[in-house]
Formats: structure tokens, sequence, C-alpha cells
């Protein structure tokens, strides 16, 4: 797929199609803010859910819609994980609330990947359903979390244990915001942009193998074709699978975008969520991806080529050594777990997954100490 013009200038506005249940559309663009007046179109009242850091980007957007006749309630939400909780979530039902808000008005998620978990599943239950857009503000919120479907909250048991799968009418990435994205938020995104490498669009990972400094460039053309192509492979994922139903035995659906994130989860939830889930995710790609290997499904050379590639762009590729025990029992409580047995997406090779089930103890553990040594 080439989503950069033949000329090597960067399109205007890239539009991904999700054809989902309901189908929406992914925007990806520079300063295309106003996008979503056009999608919040027919409420009275918008709900802006965001946290402090896009202040700027959030008072732009609600002069905008002022000046286009909605009535604007702001709702400010604590910075990162600490918006996944219950007690976040009861506090902007309470807004919701004050305001009346009805059936026919609009929650717009605006933030990282945190605020549009959030704002989803705000959207998802008030009234058991109003319309959202979602203004991923993040690199990881663009090609992944903003993207999909999927929200929800923690709880203290683990991550992202409480949710629903529910659409947005509309997807805005604006690439100006990552110009106030600090580095080390952004390289975290950058683990999910290589699992899409790995998993579907190899075409990624020589982007980021040929280029890293330019992947690690907010501004560069390069990261932009990188988000561009990484929404193009979760879009396809979610519309075949949208509520991960579909993997059956070692058949992977959706669950093939939670490659490296078994153990992903299970070191955010030891960090008790202050990690940043990207961080967790490399490392949990490295061990994943030892484990294939160990069990004779995947070649030395694409495995090997997990942390080489994670290392260009400055992410960690190991964790402590000695927490094993704890991970393997944070990992029990995954979503792809059945029962007692732990399913981990594996890979055969670049672009062919499948589930490895139940594995031995003493695999993973071998699995584990070999990267983390
Ligand atoms: N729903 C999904 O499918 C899905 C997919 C991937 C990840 N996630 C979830 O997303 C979260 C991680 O996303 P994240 O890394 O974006 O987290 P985040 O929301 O915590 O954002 C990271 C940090 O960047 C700041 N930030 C965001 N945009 C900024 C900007 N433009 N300028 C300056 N600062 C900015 C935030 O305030 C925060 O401090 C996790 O909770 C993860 O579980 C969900
Ligand atoms: O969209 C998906 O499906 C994913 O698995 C994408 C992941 O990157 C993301 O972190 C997601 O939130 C994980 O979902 P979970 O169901 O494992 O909590
Ligand atoms: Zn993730």
């Amino acid at each position: 797929m080439i989503l950069t013009d033949p000329t090597g200038t960067e399109p205007a506005t890239v539009i991904i199609d999700v054809e989902s249940e309901q189908p929406y559309r992914v925007s990806v663009g520079h300063g295309i803010l106003d996008t979503v007046l056009g999608l919040a179109e027919g409420s009275l009242r918008v709900a802006i859910i965001h946290q402090q850091t896009t202040i700027d980007l959030v008072s732009g957007l609600e002069r905008r819609l002022i000046k286009s006749g909605f009535s604007v309630l702001r709702v400010p939400v604590p910075d990162a994980e600490a918006a996944k909780s219950a007690e976040v979530l009861a506090y902007c039902w309470t807004s919701l609330g004050k305001a009346n808000f009805t059936r026919s008005d609009t929650i717009i998620g605006v933030g990282g990947g945190a605020a549009t978990d959030l704002a989803g599943f705000v959207a998802a239950t008030w009234l058991r359903g109003v319309r959202l857009i979602t203004v991923p503000t993040s690199l990881l919120g663009m090609v992944d979390a903003a993207v999909g479907g999927k929200t929800g909250i923690n709880t203290v048991e683990g991550k992202n244990l409480v949710g629903a799968f529910y659409e947005p009418a509309g997807v805005v990435c604006d690439l100006d915001a990552l110009r106030t994205l600090p580095t080390d938020e952004l390289v975290p995104g950058l683990a999910e942009v290589i699992k899409c490498g790995f998993i579907a669009d190899p075409a990624i990972l020589d982007l980021v193998e040929g280029r890293p400094e330019r992947a690690v460039d907010p501004a560069s053309a390069e990261l932009a074709e990188l988000v561009r192509r990484s929404i193009a492979v979760k879009a396809v994922v979610v519309a075949k699978d949208l509520r991960e139903t579909t993997s059956i035995g070692t058949r992977v659906g959706r669950e093939l975008l939670n490659y490296g994130h078994t153990l992903g989860h299970a070191i955010e939830r030891r960090e008790r969520y202050q990690w940043r889930h990207g961080n967790a995710v490399s490392i949990g790609m490295v061990f994943v991806a030892e484990l294939a290997r160990r069990a004779g499904i995947l070649s030395d050379a694409v495995a090997a080529r997990h942390a080489r590639t994670l290392m260009l762009v400055g992410l960690p590729v190991s964790y402590a050594r000695n927490a094993f025990d704890e991970l393997l029992a944070n990992m029990a409580l995954d979503k792809k777990t059945r029962g007692s047995t732990l399913r981990f997406v594996v890979l055969e090779d670049l672009s062919r997954a499948r589930i490895l089930q139940g594995p031995d103890e003493q695999l993973l553990r071998d699995s584990y100490s070999a990267v983390n040594p």
C-alpha cells in the first residue's frame, strides 16, 4: 500500500475508512481540527473530555465549536492512566448529568490514549450510548487507541478490565498536535507502530530501520507515513473482527493487535500503571518473539529483528530479571486467557501470526530469562 504521493510530497488529508459494524472515517493530516465540526453536526451540546497537556488545542477547538453554534462543556480529567478509573468515570457522568446532556449530544475525547479510552467508555455508557468523536493527540492515540472502538478503564486487578466495544462517529488525527508531544511520549507510540510492522506491514519496519531519526521527528513526512500505514493495518483488522470473537484454536482475529500485550499489560500492572503503555508492549514483543523462537515457530532472524528495530528508536527491550513469577500471575488476568490456559499471539513469520495456547511454564520462564539477562 502506497500512502505517499509519488512526487514525494505529503498528501494534504488522507481518509482511512474503517468498514466496521458502524463504518466511520479516520482523517489524518495537518491543521484538520475543523473536521470535528462536521462530525458533531446535529448536536446542541458537545462535551470535550480532555487532558491538561493539550489545553491550547482544546481552547482552539472550543472556540471553533462555539463559533459554529455549539454549546461546549469542558470536562478536564487527570493525566495519563489516572484518568482510567471508576472514580473519574463517575465524575464524567456527573458532569454530563449536571449539563442535561441528551442523546442527541456529542462527546469529544481529546488527548492521549488514556483520555480517549475513558471518553469512549463515557460515550458508550451515558444514556446507553451517545455520539463519540475522538481527537487523538499522542502518537499512540493516533495509530491505535482512538481507532478501533475499544474503550475502557483499568481496575486494581488489571489493565482495561472494564469497558465496551463502542465505535466513534469519526477520528480526527491532526498531525500538528504531535509537535508539542515530548519525545519520551512519542517514542512509546512507535512500539505500536513497529507492532503493526511485524504483524501486517513490513514496509513499516523498513521505514523505521532506514531512517530511525525521522521516525522520532514529529514533523517528518516519514512519521506521517508511519501513522497512516499503522492506522490502515488496524482498520483492516477491526473491520473483520470488531468484538474480538473470531480467534478460534490457533487462528487469530482481532487478538492480532494484542501482539506483545500479554506480558506488556502484566508489566503495566506491576508498575501500578506508572509506566508508558508502549514501553511495556515493546518489552512484551521481544519476549513473545523469543517464546516463539524457542517453541520452534519463528526464525532466529525475525526474532532478533524485534529488539534491534525497537532499540533503534530508543524503546526498552528488557525488564527486571527477578519479576517473572509476579508477571506470570498477572498474565492470568489477560483477556486472551481461557480458564487457566494462557494464550499468546505469536508470529510464524512477518505478517503471519497464530495463537500459542498453554505453553509450558518452563518455556515461558526460559524465554523470559533469555531476554532479561
Ligand atoms: N483502545 C485501544 O485500542 C488502545 C490501544 C492502544 C493503547 N490504548 C491505551 O492508551 C493508553 C496509552 O496511550 P498514550 O501513550 O497516548 O497515553 P496518555 O493518554 O497517557 O498520553 C501520554 C502523555 O502524553 C500527554 N500528551 C498527549 N498528547 C499530547 C500532546 N499533543 N502534547 C503534549 N502532551 C501530550 C498526555 O497528557 C500524557 O501525559 C493506555 O491506557 C493504553 O491502554 C488503548
Ligand atoms: O485494538 C486492539 O484490539 C488492541 O489490542 C490494541 C492494543 O494496542 C491496545 O493496547 C488495547 O487497548 C489492548 O486491549 P485489551 O483488550 O488487551 O485490553
Ligand atoms: Zn497497545
